[in-house]
């Protein structure tokens, strides 16, 4: 195996992705240690117990010498956990997180930092609906896409940590882009944040349907709507801090969504089939493109966990 990338990473937050970092830089080689904290100390003596790596019981004592910290924790949380993290380090060392939302995420390294440390907000367009310790997994990451959204700091060392940090992402089996912060929470909103949100409304309203008995929705749940129960089961409060921090990009998103909505109304309304013929064939050859992409062929690891039986119908 080549050499470790890091020989110490410190990760913070030992839930889904902090756990899967954890499992998948020890399974490639891609850090020498692993040492994690969590603020959860039932979480913390999880991850002691299943092997996740050193587990320590403060902040401080994980990320001490480490060469690279993750914040793998809500993004409503990283701004605190930032400044508590920051003067810990040791300078020239760098400072990333996961989180999904990146303004909210640049905005909190960039507040935290303090000149020494260098900050690379990314983002891994990887997971599932679970959450904690035990659902991390080795594989989550391969071949699935890595954001990261440097600063527009040019300097050697900078661009050296960069460089680093991309190398960490590829040996765990990530295609790493750059990307500036605004253009990913727009893009995130439409590709995953809105996702999401429909989600949450369509069972919200199919459980609150008076017309509709609960045992039935649950009965005849095995197509589209099994789907949508899958996301919809996704951690609350990760995203509510999604919802909070990409505001005005979701709500742009929403906007458009509401009057796309309206137009299938009214053709359903007034018999219109020739509309909807028109745009369920655009969807259709959007979803095609998506495949001869590659970005549903199996590799994306979106909801699939090779350690947790799939769902019988
Ligand atoms: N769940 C997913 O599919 C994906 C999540 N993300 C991002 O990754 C981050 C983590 O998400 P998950 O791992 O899914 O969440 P999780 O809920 O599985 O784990 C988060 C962990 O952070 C800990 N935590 C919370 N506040 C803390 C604090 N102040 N100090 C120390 N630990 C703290 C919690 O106790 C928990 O164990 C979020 O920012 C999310 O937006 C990114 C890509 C995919
Ligand atoms: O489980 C799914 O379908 C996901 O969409 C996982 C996911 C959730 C949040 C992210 O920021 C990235 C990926």
């Amino acid at each position: 195996m080549p050499d470790p990338v890091f020989s110490k990473i410190a990760i913070i937050g030992a839930g889904l992705i902090g756990a899967s970092i954890a499992r998948a830089a020890a399974e490639y080689g891609a850090a020498g240690s692993v040492v994690l904290y969590d603020m959860d100390a039932d979480v913390r003596t999880r991850a002691r117990t299943i092997g996740l790596g050193e587990v320590t019981d403060t902040l401080e004592a994980a990320v001490a010498e480490a060469d690279c910290v993750f914040l793998c924790v809500p993004v409503g949380a990283l701004a605190t956990v930032a400044a508590n993290v920051v003067p810990a380090m040791t300078s020239g060392t760098i400072l990333t997180d996961v989180g999904s939302v990146k303004g909210e995420a640049a905005a909190a390294l960039t507040a935290a930092g303090d000149g020494r440390i260098h900050l690379i907000p990314g983002h891994p367009i990887a997971g599932t609906e679970q959450s904690g310790p035990d659902a991390g997994f080795a594989t989550l990451f391969r071949d699935a896409w890595h954001i990261l959204t440097p600063s527009d700091d040019t300097s050697a060392d900078y661009l050296a940590a960069v460089e680093r940090l991309t190398l960490f992402w590829q040996r765990l089996g990530a295609k790493v882009e750059t990307m500036d912060v605004a253009r990913h929470d727009r893009v995130l909103a439409i590709t995953s944040h809105l996702p999401h949100l429909i989600a949450f409304n369509i069972v919200a309203t199919a459980f609150d349907m008076e017309t509709v008995e609960q045992g039935e929705v649950v009965k005849y749940s095995a197509g589209g709507f099994r789907d949508f129960t899958r996301i919809a089961a996704s951690d609350p409060v990760m995203w509510r801090d999604v919802f909070l921090t990409n505001k005005d990009a979701v709500l742009e998103c929403l906007g458009r969504f509401s009057e796309d909505l309206a137009a299938l109304q009214r053709a359903i309304r007034w018999g219109d089939g020739d509309m909807l013929m028109r745009e369920f064939t655009r969807a259709r050859t959007i979803r095609k493109a998506i495949i001869d992409a590659g970005q549903d062929s199996g590799a994306i690891n979106f909801g699939r966990n090779p350690n947790v039986e799939p769902d019988t119908e």
